[in-house]
């Protein structure tokens, strides 16, 4: 495209400022909630606070600060560190320095802090330009302990040994001289640099950090400068950890290389694991957790209520909490209790549903419904919305239609979603009744494991092989007692039957197969597994167009000859026709059209395929 005055290049798009209209535009537009949200929670707590727990309040606003920075380093830059602490009394160290020595003014001394800090996490990063993984880890453990022997010397010749006192601080004459002082000025700070992180994230140093940490390879090729964005990020958050050392220290009235510890570093980690890795919000809630554990426990069991054991050892049972409610999250705990709850939900309103409405008498139920089905992934995107269709069994029923319609979505929601992949089902059914069981299954509820083991096989359009192992090795192992759905068999000379091409090639490795070969050993495996459902999503991915031209007589014989249900995603749309008795005809996530499938839908297909549906007129076939 030629370029005009007013088109920018795709990389001032993308490298200059915020994007507008992305992730700036919402950062702005949700700030007044977001001022509002945090000025009734602090005012709250402020209020209803005594002075011990504002003082409290103030450790965990400081700490919170300290998590948001490790979350940017770790969650969102992929960079281990474990130097937290180290950076804090680093910080409070600087602002003992300035403010004792130099006697300057408190903010002053934050901004100098601030500068310091950043220098040093330039420092800080010179060995992520070698190292990665735990190798960095060990050296911001390194750095660590550099800090706090450094400190422990100069306190010691300074004969400073219980730290280096600071005096009060004040701003513009308000002494910070208690807690119900301090509250407002960290309140405030911690906002601020609540809100700098998120704008932060919507600008290119952001995206940058993101790459880097999922894509490095990608981020290189796409000529990001990865040292630099490194650098950035050891900077920015070091710069953060220095602040929140000098509001500690002067907070507390000291500065001592043993005021936090490396114990303290691993719990800023488990703040940041509890707050899910990555999020700012979950850093702080972290924070909050971290913080109230250890006044909890020793509320219930110290001294005062508990003898023995317990008041004995109480910072181990705080270990053992830290460890359980971290491995919790880290297995995604919370996350499954609130699917369980939904899916529970959802499993209660069909069984309502269901009783309202009894199925007519002697109605040949069908071998699979899905019922006004919609599907949302964790990012909130609705990709699959109010969608029904019908499967009888032996029958073959194409989805169609073009990128991001929502095709393989709703083969998920047949399926089962794949772990991780974030999406669920928000509301309808899939009503399951195989011929080998008249009850009826709401699958809805089951894993994409259990679906497996009820006859409904799903062969994705990736990684539906397994390079390492032979032909035969797959079949043998699809074919083995316990795989699949009890109770049926398939030999191997009717599974080569149907897929000859597979018998000459018993032992080869998947990995030296051709596209068609995979695919026809997956769909073999599929079978041998006594599918009586078999789901396939992008069956003609890949593959030339005589290779599908062949894969249609074999769909075919699967659905009609072994009477399977079959169930296709397809972009081709003459492969669907020739493979299908039905054909349902998805766009944004609705069901367009269904219909026979048949020569005369393929017009009507392509008008689609070329955007121009909305120009015709409605065909004759049945709507949703
Ligand atoms: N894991 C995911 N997380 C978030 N959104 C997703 C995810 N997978 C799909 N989507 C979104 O759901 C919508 C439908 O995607 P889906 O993959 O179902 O479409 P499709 O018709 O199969 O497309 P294609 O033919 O390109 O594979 C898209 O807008 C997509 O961005």
């Amino acid at each position: 495209m030629r370029r005009t005055a007013t088109t920018p290049t795709a990389d001032e798009t993308s490298v200059a400022r915020p994007v507008p209209g992305g992730r700036f535009r919402s950062w702005t537009s949700t700030f007044p909630r977001r001022l509002t949200l945090a000025a009734v929670v602090l005012v709250a707590v402020f209020v209803i606070a005594g002075e011990h727990q504002q003082s409290i309040a103030i450790t965990v606003m400081i700490y919170a600060m300290c998590a948001m920075a490790l979350t940017v380093l770790m969650g969102w830059a992929g960079q281990p560190s474990i130097m937290s602490a180290g950076l804090l009394i680093a910080g409070g160290y600087c602002a003992a320095l300035l403010g004792t020595w130099a006697e300057l003014p408190f903010l002053l001394v934050l901004v100098l802090v601030l500068v310091a800090g950043f220098v040093f996490g330039l420092l800080a990063a010179l060995p992520a330009r070698r190292l990665g993984g735990i190798y960095l880890l060990l050296s911001t453990l390194a750095i660590f302990y550099l800090i706090t022997n450094v400190g422990n010397y100069v306190q010691t010749v300074e004969k400073a040994y219980a730290g280096f006192t600071l005096p009060y601080a004040s701003i513009f004459g308000f002494d910070l001289d208690s807690p119900s002082r301090w509250f407002p000025v960290c309140a405030v700070v911690l906002f601020c640099v609540y809100e700098y992180f998120r704008y932060l994230r919507s600008t290119r140093i952001g995206r940058a950090w993101i790459l880097l940490k999922e894509h490095p390879d990608a981020a290189r090729v796409a000529g990001i400068r990865v040292q630099a964005y490194i650098g950035t990020a050891f900077a920015t958050t070091t710069a953060f950890h220095f602040v929140a050392g000098a509001l500690l220290a002067n907070f507390i009235g000291s500065a001592s290389y043993d005021s936090v510890t490396l114990l303290d570093s691993v719990n800023f980690i488990v703040m940041i694991v509890l707050g899910t890795i990555g999020s700012l919000p979950g850093a702080i809630i972290g924070a909050v957790i971290i913080s109230a554990v250890p006044p909890l426990i020793n509320t219930f069991f110290g001294s005062g209520n508990a003898s023995g054991f317990v008041s004995d050892n109480l910072l181990a049972i705080e270990l053992i909490v830290f460890a359980l409610i971290g491995i919790v999250v880290l297995l995604d705990g919370p996350r499954r209790l609130v699917a369980a709850l939904r899916r529970r939900r959802r499993a209660e309103r069909t069984a309502v549903r269901r009783k309202a409405a009894p199925a007519e008498p002697g109605a040949d139920p069908a071998l699979l419904a899905v019922r006004d089905v919609s599907v949302t992934y964790a990012a909130g995107e609705r990709a699959v919305l109010d969608v029904s269709m019908e499967l009888a069994a032996g029958s073959a029923t194409a989805v169609i239609g073009r990128n991001g319609a929502g095709k393989s979505s709703l083969l998920f929601a047949i399926v089962g979603f794949p772990p991780g992949s974030g999406g669920r089902i928000t509301s309808g059914s899939v009503v399951w009744t195989p011929p080998s069981s008249s009850a009826p299954t709401d699958l809805t509820s089951l894993s994409i494991t259990e679906r497996c083991a009820r006859g409904v096989v799903f062969v994705p359009a990736e990684g539906k092989v397994f390079d390492e192992l032979s032909v035969e090795e797959h079949l043998r192992e699809a074919l083995a007692p316990g795989q699949g759905r009890p109770g049926s068999a398939t030999s191997m000379a009717e599974i080569l039957d149907i897929f000859p091409a597979l018998a000459g090639r018993l032992r080869s490795s998947a990995g030296h197969l051709s596209g068609g070969e995979r695919q026809q050993l997956a769909l073999a495996a599929a079978i041998a597994r006594s599918a009586e459902l078999v789901v396939i999503d992008e069956a003609s991915l890949g593959l030339s167009p005589v290779v599908i031209s062949s894969l249609a007589p074999v769909l075919r014989r699967v659905s009609t000859e072994f009477a399977r249900g079959l169930v296709i995603a397809e972009q081709d749309p003459r492969l669907a026709i020739a493979a299908a008795d039905n054909v349902v005809l998805m766009d944004s996530g609705r069901v367009l059209h269904e219909s026979a499938a048949d020569a005369q839908l393929m017009h009507r297909i392509e008008n689609v395929y070329l955007g121009r549906l909305a120009a015709e007129p409605t065909p004759p076939v049945s709507q949703h």
